[in-house]
């Protein structure tokens, strides 16, 4: 699953007829989106039958797996990480354990701490999804300015996933992950909606947590993401912030 890819497809199969306008005084229409992880549904925000204002999504049931985990990093030491799954697993970690600030350190530098850290979490730890063998991987390395117990001021993360790529968002399933790791640690209830910023493009999530789930195996939390289709629009068209 895609955050932003979930927000631009729904917007794109009403706006191309592929699910018909909500009917007169239904301000919504629901797009069903079957990713590899499960079903995501977004709803899109109508007018005159066209897509217009905020697009919202239901995340799949997202779950921490590790807490505090002491992981040897090439180059850096022992350092401490989380792994969560919001549709993909990553790894999490203050920017600052690595010596660096995600707010303003070299893009480059952030990648090449994020994959080290990757590389040590596949190698030292085994990841395990309890439905399905496919999704039991570690997708990337989300770092963060550290900045977990809850504020109205945005948190603000960068994503590295798959061959050191970077996000242009916040990661929709990142940001679920994130939701679930901060619910996990008390640092979040039930709907208390969080934002969260991409330290890449400077575009914004905001989410909440919205019910506890049994449909995994162990405690999971299900997570409703929001987020502004002016938003969307701005990251879509931005290029990476800083230099490489
Ligand atoms: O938003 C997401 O969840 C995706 N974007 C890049 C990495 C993830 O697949």
């Amino acid at each position: 699953m895609c955050g932003h890819g979930v927000l631009a497809l729904g917007r794109f199969a009403l706006d191309f007829g592929l699910v018909p306008a909500p009917p007169a005084g239904v301000r919504e229409a629901r797009v069903n989106i079957h990713c590899p992880c499960g079903l995501v549904a977004a709803f899109v925000q109508c007018e005159g039958g066209r897509s217009r204002g905020p697009v919202r999504f239901h995340s799949v049931p997202a779950f921490a797996l590790a807490t505090d985990l002491l992981v040897d990093v090439p180059g850096h030491g022992k350092v401490v990480v989380d792994i969560a799954y919001g549709g993909a697993f990553y790894a999490f970690v203050s920017a600052e354990k690595l010596g660096l600030d995600v707010c303003s350190a070299k893009t480059r530098d952030l990648v090449d701490a994020a994959t080290a850290v990757t590389g040590a979490v596949k190698a030292q730890f085994n990841i395990h999804h309890p439905e399905s063998a496919d999704l039991a991987f570690l997708y990337g390395t989300i770092l963060t300015d550290g900045r977990d117990a809850h504020s109205e001021e945005p948190t603000t993360n960068i994503c590295v996933f798959a061959d050191a790529q970077v996000d242009r968002s916040p990661t929709g399933s990142g940001v679920t992950a994130r939701i679930a790791l901060q619910y996990h640690k008390g640092l979040l209830e039930l709907n208390q909606t969080r934002a969260f910023k991409s330290s890449a493009t400077g575009s914004v999530f905001t989410g909440k947590a919205v019910r506890v789930s049994d449909t995994l195996s162990f405690s999971s939390v299900n997570v409703l993401l929001l987020s502004l289709s002016s938003v969307l629009g701005k990251f879509l068209h931005s290029a990476l912030r800083r230099d490489f």
